[in-house]
């Protein structure tokens, strides 16, 4: 993917939204609006949101706490209805949850009483992937994700960090077009999240899977991204893109050298103030 120098910034987008180089769009979310009805009365999660995705690119979100952004994943990966708009993989109504488009939340989700290699398996078994070929990918990925001396054990046996490889591993076997990741390395220790960081540019740099992936991190949003989604407060709606230049000198470092380049840190202070004018606004 290419990608331009100059760091543009995009408004709120209307009518059919472009991918960062205007090529059609693996996933795009159109017009999606949501809106809960509660006891207390309705909640308006989300006002209209427009983004496109093309095939392969990485898009981070970021917004306050609060402001659509696990709301906008459920829609687009299929597991909520939007009360407006649609969910396009490709240009066609994606429709419900499917192998195309795997989830990877915040808590891991393992089954307890199967062990690392069937909680990876699971999936694969589910979509009837011929027997031989699941125990090829489930190789491939306890190798790739470091997790081939923990096949055996059980998901109470393992650190966070090591069961959201699991779970990571477990969407990954899946071979899927589309990954979101709701806040996927958001409960694991400073230490952990770093290496799964630079893991996952490592793994997207194998698979180039579309990746959606919601953050409250900005460090971590601007060093994963190829664009960065700023949202407003609620109802959140797609305040700003900022495209983050393919190659920045701190592209091939680890998070913390990035960190300390400043280009990086003039991204990560652009991308903290639109989100805490937000903050500061709500
Ligand atoms: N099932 C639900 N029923 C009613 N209200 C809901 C439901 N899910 C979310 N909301 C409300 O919708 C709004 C957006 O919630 P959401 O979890 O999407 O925000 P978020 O940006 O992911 O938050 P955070 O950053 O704190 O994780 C909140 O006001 C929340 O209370």
């Amino acid at each position: 993917m290419t990608h331009s120098t100059a760091n543009r910034t995009r408004g709120p987008v209307t009518g059919s939204p472009t991918t960062g180089n205007g090529h059609d769009p693996k996933l795009e979310i159109r017009g999606v609006t949501k809106n809960f009805v509660t006891r207390a009365g309705e909640v308006d999660a989300l006002a209209s949101c427009d983004l496109a995705l093309e095939q392969g690119e990485f898009l981070t979100i970021v917004g306050p706490s609060g402001c659509g952004k696990s709301t906008l994943m459920m829609v687009a990966a299929g597991l909520d209805e939007a009360s407006s708009g649609s969910i396009l993989v490709d240009g066609e109504p994606a429709g419900g949850p499917g192998p195309q488009r795997s989830v990877v939340f915040q808590r891991f989700a393992l089954f307890p009483s199967r062990t690392v290699a069937d909680n990876i398996c699971f999936g694969m078994q589910q979509a009837r992937v011929p027997k031989p070929e699941q125990a090829e990918r489930l190789e491939e990925q306890l190798t790739l994700m470091g997790l081939g001396k923990f096949r055996d054990s059980y998901p109470h046996e393992l650190s966070g960090g090591m069961q959201q490889r699991v779970a990571i591993a477990r969407s990954l076997v899946l071979r899927p077009e589309i990954l979101l990741m709701d806040e996927p390395f958001g409960a694991l220790d400073a230490q952990t999240r770093l290496l799964l960081q630079e893991e996952l540019v490592r793994l997207r740099q194998v698979h180039r899977f579309t990746v959606l992936f919601i953050t409250h991190s900005v460090e971590e949003a601007v060093y994963l991204a190829d664009r960065v989604a700023v949202m407003t407060r609620r109802p959140g709606a797609i305040k700003t893109v900022i495209d983050v230049p393919g190659d920045a000198e701190w592209r091939s470092s680890d998070i913390e050298t990035a960190m300390g380049h400043p280009e990086f840190t003039q991204l990560r202070q652009r991308v903290w103030k639109l989100v805490k004018e937000e903050i500061v606004a709500s």
